[in-house]
């Protein structure tokens, strides 16, 4: 059998991906997902990364927004002229109509600025979505075991909530609140130096407050959205295995949980929302002051006679619209704050180690004639492999041969390391030391795609997902595999569930297959796997919770998938792999014997052991098997 396609770079891991340790890749961008908080990658790099695609949505709306507020800018000078006018006896239609223009023009600038802001903070949002859930589903296997899924789900979507209305708005917010600030002292400082000066001292009050602040705001929001994802965690885990909280009578204690965890991001909004209202006071109480200040000296300096009443007027127009702004600015550092905060946590998603699938799956390497893949042999070549660096391996120098078509069966004490076997062959992790050989090719060197559509693989808890019948089914079958839908079914026996749900296979199965029975679901779980027309197939015990009759229908199914195919299969109960052509007996991680079931018995006494346990009868293999090779062949020849 020749390999399908040229050797791919073994550079499966992005992300970040360093150098490798204990076969994973170590994302060298700080990857926090503990929920602790600490130094954290800067908030406004990331928060300015996010924006960058979007910066002309942000000029737009900005610009738009500036025009608006110059447009109200203009309001005082004009209100200033008309009180002249109107002091001078001479008429002022056209001043009026001036003003009316201004502020009617003002506010429609604001509202097309506050539109487009809206419209890019939507487009934000929805690109970061797209790609924070494009690398969520690519993120590697022992990344994914290490997080929390729950904290993972609030990060995708809360946080990219929190994004969507702090981000853009803020900014612009800030652009334009501090440009027009800038503006407005300018013109009051022309209009009354004196009082300018007073208005000033007050203002540095409220910076005073806000940089002190500052910081305060975003440690707290932070840890409030730190809260929201532990209590999504604590939802998901509980949600998540919802029948085992209920028969264990745990709701209190998990409501408990749940409860913690929005205490949690109670105090933590609440400190935030604190912080925020001590800067925000600090703002009013600065314009108020000044408003007062500029009254007093104000009208002292118009009753000296240095300065107009049209211009105490205008100065205190000028003083009104400077509050809002101040406010404006206030209030856009808590919210820049809360969107940093959540940019830095969806960009430690985006910092977890993630896979190259490579290019599509290879055309069907079925032979000219036939639909049926070749089938694939598999080599274990002195694999060792522990699941993180300073645990104890779990596999040790592990060697065997899975030979193309056939039927090998794995077995050995739990814990022995079998499942492990078939994390290894769909590279969920790789070795540390020693191959895996899928078709004489190391696994590392194939596209991951290709690898995995090579494989059809039934887990040993055969997760079934929310859906319909038919979407589980086909769930990553290649459109070749749909033409053996009916066979599928009938050899899973699944046709008499087809025939029994109320819409056949288009009937929801519910959250996790919920409403199929446990055999069911594992019958579906290995049509499923039938379907891909694997090169190889692997099986995870998955015919343990079927009934005898299931199980010898199953295991005929099995049989004859061998075949066409390979096999390879973990079982706990000998029954369903006594008829293997080779059985690959593990314990402690370590390969002890391979053989027949016959020669196992003879050769072997931890198998002679699990048999004696397991096998009604004295210790023989000539129970109602049905074997697809060498097995068959010597039962055969023992039996003439
Ligand atoms: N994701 C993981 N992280 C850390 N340790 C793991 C992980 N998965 C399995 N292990 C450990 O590795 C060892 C081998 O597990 P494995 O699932 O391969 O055993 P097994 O032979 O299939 O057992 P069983 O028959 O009970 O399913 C066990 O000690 C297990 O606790």
């Amino acid at each position: 059998m020749t390999a399908q396609t040229a050797p791919a770079a073994r550079t499966d891991a992005v992300g970040g991906g360093g150098p490798r340790e204990g076969g994973e890749a170590v994302p060298t961008r700080p990857r926090r997902l503990s929920g602790r908080v600490g130094k954290a990658p800067s908030g406004a790099r990331a928060l300015a990364g996010r924006l960058r695609p979007h910066r002309t949505g942000i000029l737009a709306g900005t610009l738009l927004g500036l025009l608006g507020g110059l447009l109200s800018l203009a309001q005082p000078l004009a209100a200033k002229r008309l009180v002249d006018e109107l002091g001078g006896g001479r008429a002022a239609a056209g001043w009026v109509l001036l003003l009316s223009v201004l502020v009617l023009a003002g506010a429609v600038l604001a509202a097309a600025g506050q539109y487009v802001l809206e419209r890019t903070g939507e487009a934000v949002v929805h690109t970061v979505r797209r790609q924070l859930t494009a690398h969520l589903l690519r993120l590697r296997v022992p990344a994914v075991e290490r997080a929390e899924p729950g904290d993972l789900i609030s990060r995708a979507t809360s946080d990219t909530t929190v994004l969507r209305r702090t981000a853009v708005q803020s900014v612009a917010s800030a652009v334009v609140g501090s440009l027009l600030l800038v503006a407005t002292v300018g013109l009051m400082g022309l209009l009354d130096a004196v009082l300018l000066g007073v208005t000033l001292g007050a203002l540095v009050l409220v910076a005073a407050a806000v940089a002190a602040v500052a910081p305060r705001i975003g440690r707290a929001a932070r840890q409030a959205q730190e809260a929201v994802g532990a209590m999504g965690s604590a939802l998901e885990r509980v949600l998540g295995a919802f029948r085992t909280v209920k028969a264990a009578g745990a709701e209190p204690r998990e409501t408990a949980r749940l409860h913690e965890a929005a205490d949690g991001a109670r105090r933590a909004g609440v400190r935030a929302a604190g912080w925020e209202a001590v800067s925000a006071t600090a703002g009013s109480v600065a314009v108020q002051v000044a408003f007062l200040a500029v009254l007093g000296v104000g009208g002292a300096r118009v009753a000296s006679g240095a300065t107009e009443v049209s211009t105490l007027v205008a100065f205190l127009l000028y003083l009104f619209s400077l509050g809002p702004r101040v406010h404006q600015l206030v209030d856009v550092v808590g919210r820049f704050q809360e969107g940093s905060a959540a940019a830095v946590r969806v960009r430690e998603v985006e910092g977890m180690p993630a896979e190259h699938l490579g290019a599509g799956p290879a055309p069907d390497p079925a032979p000219a004639g036939t639909d049926l893949p070749e089938p694939a042999s598999l080599v274990f070549d002195r694999v060792g492999f522990s699941y993180r660096a300073g645990l104890p391996p779990v596999h040790r120098e592990v060697s065997f041969t899975v030979p193309a078509r056939g039927m090998t069966a794995l077995v050995g004490p739990s814990g022995a390391g079998k499942t492990t076997v078939f994390s290894l062959v769909e590279r969920f992790h790789e070795p540390d030391t020693g191959r895996v050989l899928l078709d004489g090719r190391d696994v590392r060197d194939w596209p991951l795609a290709e690898l995995r559509a090579a494989i059809g693989y039934v887990e040993q808890d055969s997760p079934v997902l929310s859906g319909t019948l038919r979407d589980n089914l086909l769930f990553g079958v290649p459109p070749a595999g749909m033409r053996h839908l009916e066979e599928v079914l009938r050899r899973t026996r699944l046709e008499a569930l087809v025939a029994r749900l109320p819409q056949g296979l288009d009937t929801p199965v519910g959250h996790r297959g919920d409403r199929l029975s446990g055999g069911e679901r594992q019958r579906v779980a290995v049509a499923r796997a039938l379907l891909r027309s694997p090169r190889l197939l692997l099986l995870d015990e998955a015919t343990s919770q079927l009934d005898a009759a299931n199980e010898a229908a199953l295991r005929d199914t099995v049989a004859d998938a061998a075949r066409s195919t390979t096999v390879l299969v973990v079982a706990h109960r000998l029954s369903t792999v006594t008829a293997a052509d080779r059985i690959v007996v593990m314990e402690e991680g370590r390969v002890r014997a391979v053989g027949t079931h016959d020669e196992l018995l003879a050769g072997d006494a931890l198998y002679r052991g699990l048999a004696a346990t397991q096998l009604p009868g004295p210790l023989s293999g000539d129970r109602g098997r049905n074997g697809t090779g060498r097995a068959a062949k010597a039962r055969g020849s023992r039996d003439g």
